[in-house]
């Protein structure tokens, strides 16, 4: 009987919690328990709510008791750059404050008083994005620096549900260097950057890799949820697992389409000269020491908060068709401008937008969820030619995963803006690649490659041609 692992993939929209294990050399997925994940207020800052969270993540092991699954290993993956403190009593000193939250606005034009953007740069191949953490960092160094000193280990989100699963405190490698702390080439956490910065660097931990068995669960937990199973770390930054469920990734641009989307490609080495520095494009570690070569889109995020200003009346599919459906609206936005980070009522925001650039307002449902779409279309075209011109070649394939990828308009606007052959799917991505990152450890699929391939025969991937090529300027 073939070892079965539990994939628990926590997203910025909602979580799910996916058992799978080979079946004649296919993957087979089981989906145990799905919930939401929704930002809350504490204290006047937007933050995850990581207790819910962690009784989500015991009510799936419960679950899984519940069918009579006895799953050999967990992995957890959640988004990047958010973390906690603990103190040296392992007690929590920060709320999970959420890279949403305008705690750090200004900070990363204050940081480069101490390290050009070049230099840091040059060191962690990292995007420039105001809420990385070193930017959430430096705004507690200034609005609570006893905080910092106290602090004795620092987690990201999945560090520390890990560590509440095992009792053991680690850094995972790829959720890491999304902090722009983490040295491009050594790998480690730069200790001279954190000098200059004055953040406390003893409070960072030994940086594992994917594929780590972190240990096996607390015994007072097992015996509360009826299970023990060793707790391995997947690429734990979400984006990381997804991308190693990309089926092919040779000639293929990759895009991680959920509340974010991740627009890139895998690549041996960072990339960090002067034109990636200046198109914002990222070197995050990826499994195997690879690295995910990519830009960061607003994404669906966009039409998730349409939908909620909308009151929920209407689902994802009933919004694509209503897109589909005004055919005519060509109004477009720059989807990356920080205004759509967190604005107060996305609707408005769109419609402001297009009223200051003189064009058509959206004003039916329609209307705002085809201007998101074609919108998102552009800064994707815009994002693949940067890609081309870096790389100085065509990429024959995108390759859509996550989520997003069921939005069969959107792959179909790709195709046609591109040029290229797009493939959608995996729709589960970040979890299917946590579930293979955890087989391969356990000794059931053999690399990587052999994952690849296994994925690729495993799950329906739809294909999309150009019906006509569209050539359009960014507005
Ligand atoms: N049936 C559907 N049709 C079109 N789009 C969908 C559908 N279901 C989900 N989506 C899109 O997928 C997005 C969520 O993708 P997901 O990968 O689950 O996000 P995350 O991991 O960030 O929580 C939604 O915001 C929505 O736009
Ligand atoms: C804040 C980061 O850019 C974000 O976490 C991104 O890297 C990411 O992984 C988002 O994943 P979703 O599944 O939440 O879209
Ligand atoms: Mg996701």
């Amino acid at each position: 009987m073939s070892k079965c692992s539990i994939a628990v993939d926590i997203g910025a929209s909602s979580g799910r919690f996916i058992a799978g294990c080979l079946q004649d050399n296919n993957l087979k997925l089981e989906e145990i328990h799905r919930f939401d994940n929704n930002l809350i207020i504490k204290e006047g800052h937007y933050c995850w709510d990581v207790h819910a969270l962690y009784n989500e993540i015991k009510t799936g092991i419960r679950l899984c008791w519940d069918r009579g699954l006895h799953p050999e290993s967990i992995g957890i993956d959640t988004w990047a750059v958010d973390f906690v403190l603990l103190d040296e009593k392992n007690r929590l000193l920060t709320d999970a404050i959420a890279y949403r939250d305008a705690r750090t606005d200004g900070m990363m034009e204050e940081v480069f008083n101490f390290i050009s953007k070049e230099r840091l740069y040059l060191e962690t191949g990292i995007q420039f994005q105001k809420f990385n953490t070193i930017y959430q960092l430096y705004s507690l160094k200034k609005s609570n620096p006893e905080v910092l000193d106290q602090a004795t280990s620092f987690l990201m989100l999945p560090d520390y549900f890990n560590y509440l699963l095992t009792g053991k405190k680690v850094n995972e490698y790829t959720n890491a260097t999304s902090t722009q702390l983490v040295n491009a080439f050594t790998k480690k956490w730069d200790e001279d950057l954190l000098d200059l910065l004055g953040i406390n660097k003893e409070m960072f931990l030994e940086i594992k890799p994917p594929g780590s068995i972190l240990g096996d669960m607390e015994t007072e937990l097992s015996k509360e949820l009826g299970i023990d199973m060793k707790v391995i770390l997947p690429a734990t930054h979400d984006t990381g697992s997804a991308v190693v469920a990309v089926p092919e990734v040779d000639d293929t641009v990759y895009i991680s389409s959920g509340t974010w989307s991740l627009i890139g490609v895998e690549n041996p080495f960072p990339i960090c000269i002067t034109k990636a520095l200046d198109y914002n494009f990222t070197n995050e570690g990826g499994f195997g020491y690879q690295y995910r070569f990519l830009k960061n889109v607003m994404g669906l995020w966009m039409i998730q908060e349409v939908k909620r200003n909308y009151n929920d009346q209407y689902s994802f599919s009933e919004l694509v068709e209503l897109a589909d459906k005004a055919s005519e609206f060509r109004a477009k936005i720059n989807v990356d401008n920080d205004r759509f980070l967190k604005p107060e009522n996305m609707i408005e925001e769109i419609q402001k937008v297009c009223q200051e650039t003189y064009q058509e307002v959206p004003g039916t449902p329609g209307e705002v969820a085809k201007c998101v779409f074609d919108s998102l279309g552009v800064s994707y075209q815009k994002a693949l030619d940067q890609i081309e011109e870096i790389y100085e070649k065509e990429f024959k394939k995108i390759n859509i995963i996550g989520g997003g990828s069921q939005n069969e308009m959107l792959n179909q606007l790709i195709a046609d803006k591109t040029g290229k052959e797009v493939i959608a799917g995996p729709v589960e991505a970040t979890a299917i690649g946590n579930l293979v990152s955890q087989l391969i450890t356990l000794g059931e699929i053999k690399d990587i490659k052999e994952a690849r391939n296994i994925i690729g025969q495993s799950f329906e991937l739809k294909r999309y041609t150009a019906a006509r090529r569209e050539e359009e300027n960014v507005t």
